[in-house]
């Protein structure tokens, strides 16, 4: 039975670049909900990985490396950071190197395991009336039972272009190869491309940024009776 004093989660499936992580973000603020980014915790182990100068190709490499792996993250939209330890890697996980590597990470079970118990355990401990929870498998196998749900997409060559406006420095075509090729390494593990039953799809391809949060709100809203907007 749901603990009534529990938070209420929201769930936010995606493939690369449709904007779980920003739109979801935007959207707690507005209702005042703490916001989770679960692909965090996947690219810190990642990182993590990297950083003891091993590969993410092994998994037996990557289970032992979970040994040591003292990850926090922060669920305040206003405040978000990710420590590995005493380390700071909030921005560092973002790094190309870091998202090449995820998928290695991703496609251990033993690793989605625990990570998708730490993620039920940061929502039910969450200090605020509501969590937005996104990533690639949180409406279909983190929170199946949570009262919102909703896919979030947009088209595979908008999602490359948006991705290649943020990393400027960076060559258009090779950014949105490498977002292709993460989105077939994920589709191996989890569906995020098809809505479950149940699973409210928002694209987002002929939204701008604002359409779009106004529309996961309306989602929300509708589900929840959330109001609060600031
Ligand atoms: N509707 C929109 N219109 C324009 N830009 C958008 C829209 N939605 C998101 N963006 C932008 O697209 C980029 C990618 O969004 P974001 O990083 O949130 O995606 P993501 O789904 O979390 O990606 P990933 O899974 O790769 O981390 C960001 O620069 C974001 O500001
Ligand atoms: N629920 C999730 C979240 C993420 N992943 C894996 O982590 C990678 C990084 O995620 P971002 O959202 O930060 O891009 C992603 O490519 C997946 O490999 C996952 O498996 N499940």
């Amino acid at each position: 039975m749901t603990d009534s004093r529990e938070p209420v989660a929201v769930a936010i499936d995606g493939p690369a670049g449709s904007g779980k992580s920003s739109v979801s973000k935007q959207a707690a603020r507005r209702l005042g909900y703490g916001y989770l980014d679960t692909g965090a915790a996947y690219r810190a182990l990642a990182w993590h990985v990297l950083s003891r100068g091993a590969e993410t190709a092994d998994a037996d490499v990557v289970v032992a490396a979970t040994e040591d792996f003292d990850y926090a993250i922060s669920l305040d939209p206003d405040r978000y950071w990710v420590r590995v330890g005493e380390t700071d890697v909030t921005d560092a996980i973002r790094e190309p190197r870091v998202s090449a590597a995820v998928s290695g990470v991703a496609r251990v079970p033993e690793v989605r395991e625990a990570v998708n118990a730490l993620f039920r355990s940061l929502v039910a401990a969450a200090d605020a009336p509501g969590v937005i929870v996104e990533g690639r498998d949180i409406t279909t196998v983190v929170l199946p039972d949570a009262p919102v749900r909703i896919l979030l997409t947009a088209a595979p060559e908008v999602r490359a272009a948006r991705r290649s406006a943020e990393l400027s420095g960076e060559d258009a075509g090779a950014v949105a190869a490498a977002l292709h090729q993460r989105d077939a390494s994920d589709a191996k593990v989890v569906d995020f491309l098809n809505a479950a039953p149940g699973v409210t799809v928002v694209d987002s391809t002929e939204l701008d940024f604002a359409q779009t949060v106004d529309a996961v709100l309306d989602v929300v809203r509708a589900g929840t009776g959330a109001h609060r907007d600031r």
